[in-house]
């Protein structure tokens, strides 16, 4: 199996190079990374008409720049745009320069953007004729400020060009550490160098860079540089996924029960207790909180549905509180019952209403690392006594927050979810899709983690493979056609369930459901 793909932060990037200058010239390794983007290009690149590198004031220009000549010698027809006075480029990006020049690529030198816009807006040439693409050579981890006055309007204007973007390193305006953009070149695919990065991955990351590609350059690992955040792939969590042994019983596998679904809101425990059987769990319960619980579930009647006073606490083996739960007068005890003094043997995942109770908790509840809070942001906002601005900013510090002052595995949903353990282990997840962004896709994402913790997967790992699981049913889903709009929450059990399968069938060399 694959070991997971790491991502590297900013001044993790600059170490790998520092080093790598060490041993050899830097603009050699600059070489590395314009011939990689060179390659990459010539296979991604529509052909047949002009490739436009835009290339800025810094060394991702001079990739451009070195991309470009190679291009050019190779017998493609390109163009560069100079967005910056050649004599102040740096040292590798200005030798970029004067090879391409000697090369005769077709240059133009163009104004450099003013940091604040002008009266008049800065308007870009006219593209070159029959230009089959854009290549992007702006700004790439050397960003250290929001994009703004002139670079506004070149962004904008190269977004708007009929053609697809090519970006290198990393689209111009993403910061690389955090995924957030206020103007950003908007990419069909990206290869980043050295490592890829967080921000490709989670924010505003994944709607900037189209399909990632990564090109290690070749450069080691220096000591002292070690990966802190992994993208949660299969390897991550495969090995922990329950095993399925011939002579089992219901009982191998776990009693779970969901607690919610106050007043008019019991659709959503049963959601999530629809997905948790679909994962395997041996028995589900539903606790309502509302006076008359439903008998039976029509669509389901495997699940036990009852009152949630009703639900043997001591008997299961992990508790998802919050799916509809409200925050009454009924819901509150079963935050109370957290309390440290108080014994419990399940594990628990907290979501929706169970997570805004903690956030008002005055005594702070007794969770651990077997525990689960899967809060989107306006949650986690709540959880951190911050606001919804504070936790995007900075999406992989929120969720390491969250662990930390609560001790459990935190889930900080959106595009790229973020998953944190209080040891402060990071993953950002790269599956699922808007079609997710719809009622209910939660409260299915809080049953399947708490149906592999019934199971007996530790808290880390089933946070991963719920998230995983859950973020590729909604992209076979949508591949077979359901969606974008219009995907419900309930369609993705069944897909999780079969994703599952050919997963269990990959890692472990027979059918597992
Ligand atoms: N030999 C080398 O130095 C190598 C450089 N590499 C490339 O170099 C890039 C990093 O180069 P740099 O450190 O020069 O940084 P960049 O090329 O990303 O940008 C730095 C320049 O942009 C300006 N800038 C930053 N934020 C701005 C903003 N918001 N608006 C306007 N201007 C802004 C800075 O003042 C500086 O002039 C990497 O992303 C990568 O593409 C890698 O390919 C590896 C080799
Ligand atoms: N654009 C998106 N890309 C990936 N996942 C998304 C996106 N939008 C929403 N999701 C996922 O959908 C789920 C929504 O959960 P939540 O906001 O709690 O909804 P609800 O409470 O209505 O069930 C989360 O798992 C979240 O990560
Ligand atoms: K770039």
């Amino acid at each position: 199996m694959d070991t997971p793909t790491p991502l590297y932060l900013t001044r993790q990037i600059r170490a790998i190079e520092a080093a790598a200058f060490q041993r050899e010239p830097s603009y050699a390794v600059m070489t590395r990374a314009g011939r990689a983007a060179a390659r990459w290009l010539d296979g991604v690149a529509p052909g047949g008409g002009t490739l436009l590198f835009v290339a800025g004031p810094g060394n991702n220009g001079g990739d451009a720049l070195v991309a470009a000549t190679m291009l050019h010698r190779a017998g493609r027809a390109v163009r560069v745009w100079l967005l910056a006075p050649p004599e102040r480029l740096p040292a590798d990006a200005s030798q970029a320069w004067h090879d391409a020049c000697v090369a005769k690529v077709p240059t133009d030198i163009l104004p450099p953007p003013a940091p604040a816009a002008g009266m008049a807006p800065y308007v870009l040439p006219a593209f070159p004729p029959r230009m089959s693409a854009i290549v992007d050579g702006l700004l790439g981890i050397g960003l250290s400020r929001a994009v703004e006055g002139d670079l506004v309007t070149v962004i904008e204007q190269l977004n708007h060009a009929p053609v697809p973007r090519f970006a290198l390193d990393i689209p111009s305006g993403l910061q690389a550490d955090t995924g957030v953009a206020q103007q950003a070149i908007r990419a069909t695919a990206t290869l980043t160098f050295i490592g890829a990065k967080p921000g490709l991955y989670t924010g505003q990351g994944r709607d900037f860079a189209g399909t990632v590609s990564t090109d290690d350059l070749g450069l080691p690992l220096p000591d002292g540089v070690t990966a802190e955040i992994m993208l949660n792939e299969p390897a991550c969590f495969a090995h922990a996924l329950p095993a399925r042994l011939h002579a089992s019983h219901k009982g191998s596998f776990g009693n779970l029960a969901i607690i919610g679904g106050d007043a008019g809101m019991c659709g959503a425990p049963l959601l999530g207790a629809r997905a948790a059987l679909r994962l395997g769990a041996g028995r589900v319960h539903v606790g309502f909180l509302n006076d008359a619980p439903p008998a039976f579930d029509v669509q389901h009647p495997e699940l036990m549905l009852r009152a949630a006073s009703q639900i043997d606490r001591a008997a299961m083996d992990a508790i998802v509180l919050g799916p509809g739960m409200g925050q009454g007068t009924r819901a509150q005890p079963w935050l109370d019952l957290l309390n440290a003094g108080t014994p419990r043997t399940a594990r628990h995942v907290l979501d929706a209403d169970a997570l805004n109770l903690l956030a008002q908790a005055r005594t702070p509840p007794h969770l651990n690392e077997q525990d689960v809070l899967t809060p989107h942001p306006l949650e986690a906002a709540r959880l951190l006594s911050g606001n919804i601005a504070m936790v995007q900013t900075d999406r992989l510090a929120a969720a390491r927050a969250l662990s930390k002052r609560y001790g459990a595995v935190s889930v900080l949903k959106g595009s790229g979810t973020v998953v944190a353990a209080p040891d402060g282990r990071l993953a950002i997840n790269p599956t699922g899709n808007a079609a997710l962004a719809t009622a209910g896709t939660g409260d299915v994402l809080a049953g399947m983690t708490g149906a592999l913790l019934a199971q007996g997967m530790p808290g880390w790992e089933a946070a991963l493979a719920a998230v995983w699981l859950h973020g590729a049913a909604a992209d076979r889903l949508v591949a077979q056609g359901a969606g974008m709009a219009g995907l419900a929450a309930g369609d993705l059990a069944c897909a999780a369930r079969a994703v599952y399968r050919e997963l269990v069938e990959l890692m472990q060399g027979s059918p597992g459901l």
